[in-house]
């Protein structure tokens, strides 16, 4: 079932041009000249209730329009898109109070005052009832761990802090969607490892859907169940991180270590990443050859002591994409 529907959504933005020279710029003040940039082409994807799905792609890709679109920011030029029965940017009053939406580089938080009072304003904004409100503050308190920092105004705050402030603010009103662009963006390692935990749980406990976009590969491993890959505006893969390894993480890295042996080793399909006379590692393209056709060549050529297989880490995958693609 479609929880969220997205149909043949575009959206282009008319761009003023920045002449360089102050001739030209003193005539673009008279006459302004544009061009058309086309953020979204034709985007569809349908996303079931309790999935959490890693929105992915490169700089200026159109992963924030598509977020600003679902969330009822943004009026797609084209297509349609139906969250909950709800059409975003139409129902906006209805459709927000069953949607959170975190936006890493931008705070929803009043910078000057204690956190607790942007959290009470949001309250009244959402019309949350006085027992729930209670209810979810202390269980977000209690798991965000903000209990030293709710009375802190928000510039006062790590980026780490806030960040935890913002998820927490934009979960008050129990929202059964969340969309999360960038959340883990500047944070410290101990940081990302908290909000991926978070987000981990209440998918799993509270059953909320959430889409997040990222370019630390880390948080898709760690959350994604799948993977919407969008690349100039065009949606490139739409299935799972394990779908991606096998249809594109094609390379393995062979670590072997023997006994003393003066010469560098020859693999047909391998690649010879670094050798001494008893280590070396290497690059097998299991295109071209199956890895335990490689490794009985490599055993035929030194007397092996250890082996270790690593997979193509996701990262290295998504750059390989990004190439294929040329994006
Ligand atoms: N308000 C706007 N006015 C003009 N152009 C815009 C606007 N918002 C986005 N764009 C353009 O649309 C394209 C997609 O931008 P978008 O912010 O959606 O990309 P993104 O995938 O989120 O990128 P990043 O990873 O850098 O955040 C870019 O070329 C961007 O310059």
């Amino acid at each position: 079932m479609g929880l969220i529907r997205v149909q043949g959504i575009s959206k282009s933005f008319l761009v003023a041009k920045r002449p360089s020279g102050i001739r030209h710029a003193v005539k673009s003040l008279f006459h302004r000249e544009y061009t058309t940039v086309e953020a979204l082409q034709d985007i569809s994807f349908s996303i079931a209730p309790g999935e959490i799905v890693g929105y992915i792609g490169p700089n200026g890709a159109g992963k924030s329009t598509t977020i600003k679109v679902m969330s009822g920011i943004l009026v797609p030029d084209r297509g349609t898109c139906s969250i909950m029965g709800y059409t975003p940017w139409l129902d906006r009053v209805p459709y927000v109070q069953n949607i959170g939406v975190v936006f890493g580089q931008r705070s929803q938080l009043w910078w000057d005052v204690p956190v607790m009072d942007s959290f009470e304003l949001l309250r009244d904004i959402y019309k949350i009832p006085p027992a729930a409100y209670r209810d979810t503050l202390t269980l977000l308190i209690d798991t965000l761990d903000l209990k030293d920092i709710i009375h802190t105004p928000v510039r006062q705050l790590s980026l780490g802090q806030r960040m935890r402030c913002e998820i927490a603010a934009s979960l008050l009103h129990s929202p059964s969607i969340l969309f999360l662009d960038e959340p883990t963006i500047g944070l410290d390692a101990v940081s990302k490892i908290a909000v991926r935990h978070f987000i981990k749980t209440i998918n799993k406990e509270k059953g909320v859907t959430v889409i997040l976009t990222t370019h630390d590969m880390n948080d898709i491993e760690a959350l994604a169940d799948r993977i919407l890959l969008i690349g100039k505006g065009s949606l490139l893969y739409d299935g799972s991180v394990q779908g991606l390894r096998s249809q594109f993480g094609t390379r393995r890295t062979i670590t072997a270590e023997y006994r003393e042996n003066a010469h560098p080793l020859q693999i047909p399909g391998a690649t010879l990443l670094s050798w001494t006379p008893d280590r070396a590692i290497l690059s097998v393209d299991t295109e071209q050859i199956m890895m335990s056709e490689a490794i009985t060549q490599l055993s035929s050529q030194v007397e092996l002591l250890d082996v270790t297989i690593d997979t193509q880490p996701i990262e290295d995958i998504i750059v390989q994409m990004y190439k294929e693609y040329q994006l």
